[in-house]
């Protein structure tokens, strides 16, 4: 078995940890949180039989063989690290850190300490990305990736009256770009590798963070144009345009339904069905690593996770998102 401690006890953990008691080797032996109370509760929610309000606790424990981080994006890098210079493999919510530089410590570090670092960027582990790859040649030459990640937030009601959250608040590297516009991103990546040229803009909250954007990337011979938002939704699927024909994709996060419509006017559907626990094949691609004592996941690789990284930062230095973690950096 694997043991695992998750840091972060939102809802997203508790999705992790639904999808990951489906898969075999999987064992949850501690919570962190903050406060006691939250980590008690969480904890006996989900059978955990250690809680600790301490990340040196949770790094040094002999209990753990591994870490979940859901905790706010800001705060990935130094966990992950604190718990790979200990010895524990990392499973870290996507965006993987703030910014590149913190990428590129977060990898060294796995590297130094010869464990499994991996970003929890679901989007390509799931049967329907792979269908997505199979199938892609069947298009052309592609001329155009177009994907959209648009979902009008459930907190964005509380933010405009008043309310100061996590997530429209820089000091924790949050907005759109690095909330959703990353699960355009890292597909891209993962299918076409690095672009030329990264342009940007978007529309900014008071808060300091973007509340929507696009980015328009160019490659040798196409272009990806990605829209992103947080403030409005959209009912357009994402498409991967090619000569002879187009890849249609409901949703990015995850694709679920794809279908092929060819330039002579035949289609084709190519989806493929999936747990609707979607984070269950990131797990089995985690736990499989660690199992088999393989160090870096050829799905998500660190070449796709710096790239990413390195898209979303030029991007957001267009267009003047700067983070605290950006000026740590420089000091
Ligand atoms: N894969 C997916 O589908 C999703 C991924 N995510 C990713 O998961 C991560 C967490 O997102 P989200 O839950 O919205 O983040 P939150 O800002 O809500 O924080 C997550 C957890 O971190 C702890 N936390 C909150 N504030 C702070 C703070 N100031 N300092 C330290 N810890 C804090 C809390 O746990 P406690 O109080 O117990 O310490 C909280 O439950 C992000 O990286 C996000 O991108 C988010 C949603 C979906
Ligand atoms: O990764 C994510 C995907 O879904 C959420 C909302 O539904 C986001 O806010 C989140 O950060």
């Amino acid at each position: 078995m694997i043991r695992f401690a998750v840091i972060g006890t939102n809802w997203i953990t508790e999705n992790f940890i639904k999808a990951a008691r489906k898969v075999e080797g999987f064992e949850l032996t501690a919570v962190y949180s903050r406060t006691k109370e939250r980590g008690q509760l969480f904890a006996d929610q989900y059978n955990a039989p250690f809680v600790y309000t301490s990340l040196e606790e949770v790094a040094t424990s002999s209990e753990v063989d591994a870490v979940y981080i859901a905790s706010p994006n800001s705060h990935h890098a130094n966990q992950a690290i604190l718990m790979m210079n200990n010895g524990k493999h990392v499973l870290c919510e996507k965006p993987l850190a703030s910014n590149t530089a913190e990428v590129e410590r977060m990898i060294t570090c796995a590297k130094e300490n010869d464990v499994l670092l991996m970003e929890a960027l679901k989007t390509t582990f799931v049967p329907n990305f792979n269908e997505i790859k199979k199938h892609i040649k069947k298009i052309g030459t592609v001329r155009r990736y177009v994907s959209s990640y648009c979902q009008y937030s459930s907190r964005y009601d509380r933010y405009k009256a008043g309310e100061q959250l996590n997530t429209f608040d820089p000091q924790f590297s949050n907005g759109a770009l690095m909330d959703l516009g990353v699960y355009c991103v890292y597909p891209l990546v993962a299918l076409f590798g690095e672009p030329k040229q990264v342009l940007g803009q978007s529309y900014m909250l008071e808060s300091g963070v973007d509340g929507e954007g696009s980015l328009l990337l160019k490659y040798d011979q196409m272009e990806a144009v990605i829209m992103y938002s947080k403030i409005s939704n959209s009912y357009l699927p994402s498409e991967i345009q090619g000569e002879e024909g187009s890849i249609l994709i409901d949703h990015m996060n995850p694709p679920k339904g794809l279908k092929i419509q060819y330039r002579n006017g035949t289609s084709e559907q190519i989806s493929l069905p999936q747990d609707e626990h979607s984070m269950l094949y990131e797990i089995e691609e985690f736990i499989s690593l660690v199992k088999n004592n393989e160090k870096e996941s050829n799905i998500n690789t660190y070449e796709n996770s710096l790239i990413t990284a390195r898209i979303l930062e030029e991007a957001r230095m267009k267009m003047n998102i700067v983070y605290p973690a950006d000026r740590a950096n420089k000091d």
